[in-house]
């Protein structure tokens, strides 16, 4: 069934690609999401992440508490095309402007803050673009701050405790320092060999991905690509909870019933990995002070243990438990 409010699909004006915008949810405000630059084999195929991406965007910023629905760019690259990168991403802000504020951009795979400054000058409905030009900056660190939150609500004692950490990107590699800083036992792993200097310098075991995906310990906490969680590991792993940033690690929806009958707790990666939106979006259009904004990433905490607490009580999945705060959200009216 078709449940979005709008989809938008044009070519650009100056550089010929397709691009995809869709509106899942304006029950809760401005529709937010962001702006995805990626090579497809088939248009039609961004079309549908576009579509996939802004529903989960509704239930991530229903969950962060945010006033604000779920949208989603995608630039639908032909396999091997190379456009001019300008032209793409004002293409990409005269999309987002045509539709008068109903949605907002911000980076995201394939696109940066620095691509934000210039959709900027087409559109004001633009977010994280870099500090010196008017916006919120990174969301990584957001993110990063927000894992913690999570972290702390799976294991309160974080020095107690032993993490792997697959992929130190820009949210990895600042959990992996958080976590070290903390006390915490750490393994982390990323498929670029030259990562391993930062297991020297926390002091962390180094691992391969495949090692560290299934070594013994509390928490696996996923910072690289989506998918990762398959029916076929789900027997091989060790730890006894998943919080991680990245994008949608269930290779399928069942892999969440699978890895809650082996005892493993799995927190949904759209609470997780909120921080990073939290602080956009509290920055730039709440105008709130640091502090503020900080008590909100910290809030991520909260909401896991809502999710754990509900799933508990009613033996759910904590991926069910989510999806029932969320609709609860989306009836229940705006903050
Ligand atoms: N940056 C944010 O604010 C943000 C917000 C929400 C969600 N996320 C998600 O969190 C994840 C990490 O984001 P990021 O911004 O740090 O990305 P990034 O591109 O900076 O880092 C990803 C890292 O993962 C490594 N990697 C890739 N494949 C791997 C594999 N198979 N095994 C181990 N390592 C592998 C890469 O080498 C890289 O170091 C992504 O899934 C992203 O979608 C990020």
């Amino acid at each position: 069934m078709f449940t979005h409010e709008e989809l938008h699909v044009t070519a650009g004006r100056r550089s010929g690609v397709p691009i995809a915008l869709a509106i899942h949810s304006t029950a809760l405000g401005q529709a937010l999401g962001g702006c995805r630059i990626w090579h497809y084999a088939d248009w039609r195929d961004g079309v549908e992440d576009a579509l996939r991406l802004s529903s989960a965007m509704t239930a991530k910023n229903a969950l962060a508490g945010l006033a604000n629905g779920g949208g989603k760019t995608v630039a639908v690259l032909p396999p091997a095309a190379r456009p001019d990168r300008r032209e793409l991403l004002l293409d990409v802000g005269d999309a987002v402007a045509a539709l008068g504020g109903r949605y907002g951009t911000g980076p995201d795979v394939g696109s940066s803050s620095d691509d934000m400054t210039v959709i900027g000058e087409r559109t004001s409905h633009v977010f994280c673009r870099p500090v010196a030009d008017g916006g919120s900056g990174s969301s990584s660190p957001g993110t990063a701050a927000g894992v913690i939150a999570a972290l702390r609500a799976t294991v309160p004692d974080l020095a107690s405790g032993r993490f792997a950490v697959v992929g130190l990107g820009s949210v990895g590699a600042d959990v992996a320092r958080r976590l070290a800083a903390a006390g915490a036992r750490l393994t982390v792993s990323d498929v670029r060999p030259d990562a391993k200097a930062l297991a020297d310098e926390l002091g962390a075991d180094w691992a391969s991905p495949d090692e560290a995906l299934t070594a013994e310990g509390d928490v696996l906490v996923p910072a690289a690509l989506g998918g990762v969680l398959t029916a076929d590991l789900v027997p091989s792993l060790r730890c006894r909870a998943i919080v991680g940033p990245a994008n949608n690690q269930l290779a399928s929806p069942d892999v969440a019933g699978l890895l809650h009958e082996r005892g493993i707790r799995w927190a949904p990666d759209y609470v997780v990995s909120a921080g990073g939106i939290i602080h956009a979006v509290a920055t730039e259009l709440y105008r709130e002070a640091p502090e503020v904004v900080e008590a909100r990433i910290e809030g991520i905490g909260d909401t896991l243990t809502r999710v754990y607490d509900l799933a508990d009580a009613q033996h759910l999945t904590p991926a069910a438990a989510a999806e029932q705060l969320v609709a609860e959200r989306l009836t229940g009216g705006t903050r």
